[in-house]
């Protein structure tokens, strides 16, 4: 496993990879998190075996995220029997006694996404056990898809996080929006970094290693351009 370094103050996640294309863009460009959907309705979805050659093509250069959604706990453990994750992401409507009982039952730090639209959106989050918090938009109106939808909210809002646990901003990110998300998010307590799914992909699904490269290099130039203080 590569120990995760979520201390690091400009984290960058790109999620739903599902091709070696992808993994190597990601781990090329230098990302310090890279996600795989173990979600089974998501048109993103690993199976285990294609899974664990993506999580051996990412070892050693970037912590591996599996991405689940209200998930039984044999489903993580199934999942964790062929694929070494470093970091487990509960992306649907999970509590926080789920965040615990996940976190300490298989020794592995969580992400808690949080679907966000108004400043009392964020209060849910404070002082959550997860390791970190992602906070993406609320899915769309009729959205039939798991999750991914390439929707954005309002960062103002993000004025309010309460700024523990620290978290990562998600929803709608994009290589031509990177560098405004990092200047709404600097100096906010806890901000740690950007996280990125469909604005990297060439067609629903389907990674682009040339957006994978150029939202990286977007966000780290904004993120050297402001550094974050807190
Ligand atoms: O990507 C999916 O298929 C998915 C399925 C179920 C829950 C979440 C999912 N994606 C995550 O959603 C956020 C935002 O994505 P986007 O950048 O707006 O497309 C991100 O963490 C994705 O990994």
């Amino acid at each position: 496993m590569t120990e995760p370094a979520l201390s690091t103050a400009g984290l960058v996640k790109i999620c739903g990879l599902t091709d070696e294309a992808g993994v190597e863009a990601a781990t090329g460009a230098g990302a310090d998190l890279v996600g795989l959907v173990f979600v089974p309705k998501s048109r993103r979805y690993v199976p285990p075996a294609q899974a664990a050659a993506l999580a051996a093509r990412a070892r050693g250069e970037a912590s591996v995220v599996g991405l689940f959604q209200d998930p039984a706990l044999s489903e993580i453990e199934e999942v964790l029997e062929a694929v070494p994750l470093d970091l487990l992401q509960l992306h649907g409507r999970e509590s926080e006694e789920d965040v615990l009982r996940i976190q300490t039952g298989f020794g592995l730090p969580v992400i808690r996404a949080f679907g966000v639209a108004s400043e009392g959106d964020l209060y849910e989050s404070a002082g959550s056990n997860a390791a970190l918090a992602l906070y993406d938009a609320k899915p769309p109106t009729g959205a039939g898809a798991a999750g991914g939808h390439g929707a954005t909210f309002d960062w103002s809002v993000l004025r309010a996080a309460p700024g523990s646990p620290r978290w990562l901003l998600a929803g709608g990110l994009t290589p031509q929006n990177a560098a405004d998300a990092v200047l709404a998010c600097r100096g906010l307590p806890g901000f740690a970094g950007l996280d990125v799914s469909s604005g990297v992909e060439s067609a629903p699904g389907v990674k682009d290693p040339s957006r994978i490269a150029r939202f990286v290099a977007a966000t780290r130039a904004a993120m050297a351009a402001a550094p974050q203080e807190s």
